[in-house]
């Protein structure tokens, strides 16, 4: 029997130190994130980073947590059970980190008697350190105690024209009530490194996106490549002007080159030539979570009005908007019925 497992990031039990410490280590420590030998990581992470992070981590989650728990994971909790709502196969939720695993959602699957599972990781854009880690992950766990089980991945649907629409017409709705002089398309960053990793072609990523263009793989350009993709697409959808619209990457860690211009610079910069109503949309990510409700809704409109600016939205991500799970639903259920991907 067929079945769906969809796939987010995770987040920490509580928004509490003590539960935030172990969820950073499960994520940090994960190769495809930070990608340096398991020494080196070991020091850099738990020597360093898990020595301060988790406090502030924490206080942050405290300002977005809700009664239920974690946005991110309440949404896509809604969102499960609306897409489950919409399809005759069993659908089970898990995440990549954190105590929600992937093996408990597998072992549910296979409790309702799937062997065929369409893997859904629930990021828009590839990279090695969202989607390909979900993949692997899910691969190995699979390996290991699910040897019966044949998964299917659903591939990035960054480009995907029926997400473009959807992603567009909410863009158009939280624009409906807000005058703006700037549309700011904020995606997660990435370390430069990880562009050169997964690019298939193995070159740097150039601008002009000659470094990517080929369909050999799954991921046939890389994720910065995916990015500008996503928004050409949605700005030609919408047709959003070109000097009213511009790209940045929010979330850093030091050390690494990180994929630029970063958000928080931006919000300056706009400001200061004369932007001064800005909306910010985030689409590397489906639902709302610290990223998008710490970081750019609370921290974001701070910076950019203390650097001049004087109205800014942030509009939120698709979460469980019916179109989005009337999408992901039509995804699945082609999937059962006909053996097709989305492309
Ligand atoms: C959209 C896809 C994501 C990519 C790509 C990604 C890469 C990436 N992230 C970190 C470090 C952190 N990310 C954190 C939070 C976080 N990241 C994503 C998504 C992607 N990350 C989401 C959805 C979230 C929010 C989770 C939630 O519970 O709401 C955090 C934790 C919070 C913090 O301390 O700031 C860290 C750390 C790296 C290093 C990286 C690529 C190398
Ligand atoms: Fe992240
Ligand atoms: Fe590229």
């Amino acid at each position: 029997m067929k079945g769906v497992l969809l796939v987010n990031l995770g987040s920490p039990d509580s928004p509490t130190a003590k539960d935030v410490k172990p969820y950073l280590d499960e994520f940090l420590m994960d190769e495809r994130v930070i990608d340096v030998p398991k020494w080196l990581r070991n020091i850099i992470v738990r020597g360093i980073i898990l020595q301060t992070r988790p406090k502030k981590s924490a206080e942050a989650y405290s300002k977005i947590w809700w009664e239920e728990g974690s946005p991110l994971i309440v949404i896509s909790e809604r969102f499960a059970e609306k897409v489950k709502n919409q399809t005759e196969m069993p659908v089970a939720l898990g995440m990549r980190y954190g105590s929600m695993t992937i093996k408990n959602a597998l072992q549910e699957l296979k409790d309702k008697g799937v062997d065929e599972v369409l893997l859904v990781p629930l990021y828009p854009q590839y990279a090695m350190s969202s989607f390909e880690t979900v993949v692997v992950k899910t691969m190995e766990v699979q390996t290991a105690h699910f040897p019966e089980m044949e998964i299917t991945t659903l591939p990035a649907f960054y480009n995907n024209p029926d997400y473009i629409e959807v992603l567009s017409k909410s863009i158009e709705r939280g624009l409906e009530e807000f005058d703006y002089d700037h549309i700011l398309f904020s995606y997660h960053g990435i370390p430069e490194r990880h562009i050169r990793k997964s690019d298939p072609t193995k070159f740097h990523c150039k601008i002009d996106g000659s470094c990517c263009q080929t369909n050999s793989v799954a991921h046939h350009t890389c994720y910065r490549h995916q990015c500008f993709d996503t928004t050409e697409k949605v700005k030609a959808f919408l047709g959003l002007p070109e000097d009213k619209t511009s790209i940045s990457f929010q979330s850093r860690l030091p050390n690494d080159p990180w994929l630029k211009p970063f958000t928080d610079f931006e919000f300056e910069r706009l400001a200061k030539e004369g932007k001064t109503k800005l909306a910010v949309i985030t689409p590397a990510f489906v639902s709302d979570c610290l990223e998008t409700l710490e970081e750019i809704a609370m921290e974001g409109k701070d910076q950019f009005m203390e650097a001049g600016g004087e109205s800014y939205i942030h509009i939120p991500c698709l979460n469980d908007n019916e179109e989005w799970v009337e999408l992901m639903a039509k995804w699945v259920n082609d999937w059962q019925s006909k053996e097709t991907l989305p492309v």
